[in-house]
């Protein structure tokens, strides 16, 4: 069975490179993997990646949620594949060529190919945040629906609040991979979060992995805070 920690990534959502050696050095051994997101990359680039990350350091998940035209996407893949990142990910609704695009991309990273992940409805938004952009249907059918499609270009798995776990687990199998963010424990301000769970419920739902920053990167004491949700997945088990 998968380790609670080896389950977590931790997101390091910062500007600065000795801040985010800093957290990911706190974390180490703590989580199982470093995230690094948009705001990192575009600050620091490849470069920086490497910085953080060294040549055998955690897995990186690096979350630049492409979403642009297949062929742009697909370079935008290509050109990380020597940065040797685990997941990678891309916005479902840019679409099944894109999709498809990018997991073909990705492909010719052999081996070491990164899994590519789609993200399908971000956890920061609720219902009334689809209908302000035109989308009519349900939160979780929404998700499932992105999901399913996701499965059918191609895609490792997708991105998902915790609130949908359980059902794209039963919709997508065994094997399609749930990176699930949106996570807060009992003891953790919500931030901007709308579709959040604690770490617990959402490994009880069959999250593969949990994506969890603030409450680990804000807390005075990292390693404290991640062994501290470990322990309370552990307690639920
Ligand atoms: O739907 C999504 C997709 C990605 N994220 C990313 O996860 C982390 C969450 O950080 P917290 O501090 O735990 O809120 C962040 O890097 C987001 O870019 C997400 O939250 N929701």
């Amino acid at each position: 069975m998968t380790s609670p920690a080896s389950r977590i990534f931790c997101a390091v959502d910062t500007t600065e490179i000795d801040s985010a050696r800093r957290t990911a050095a706190q974390v180490n051994g703590a989580v199982g993997g470093i995230k690094l997101g948009l705001e990192f990359f575009i600050a620091q680039g490849p470069a920086g990646v490497r910085a953080v990350i060294g040549e055998n350091g955690p897995p990186l998940f690096l979350d630049l949620k492409l979403h642009d035209i297949p062929n742009t996407v697909a370079s935008g893949i290509r050109s990380a594949l020597p940065l040797k990142p685990a997941f990678m990910t891309i916005h479902a609704s840019g679409g099944g060529a894109m999709m498809r695009a990018a997991a073909d991309a990705a492909a010719e990273g052999g081996a070491e190919r990164p899994k590519i992940l789609a993200v399908t409805v971000l956890t920061s938004l609720d219902e009334d945040d689809l209908r302000g952009v035109g989308q009519a249907l349900p939160v979780a059918d929404q998700v499932t629906r992105l999901a399913l499609l996701a499965k059918e270009s191609g895609v490792d798995g997708v991105v998902c609040s915790p609130a949908e776990v359980a059902r794209l687990r039963a919709a997508c199998g065994p094997d399609f991979i749930l990176m699930v963010p949106g996570i807060r424990p009992v003891w953790s301000a919500t931030n901007d979060q709308k579709r959040f769970m604690t770490p617990a419920e959402a490994v009880a739902a069959g999250a593969d992995h949990l994506v969890i920053g603030r409450p680990i990167t804000a807390s005075a004491d990292p390693a404290a805070a991640a062994r501290r949700i470990v322990a309370e997945i552990e307690e639920a088990a």
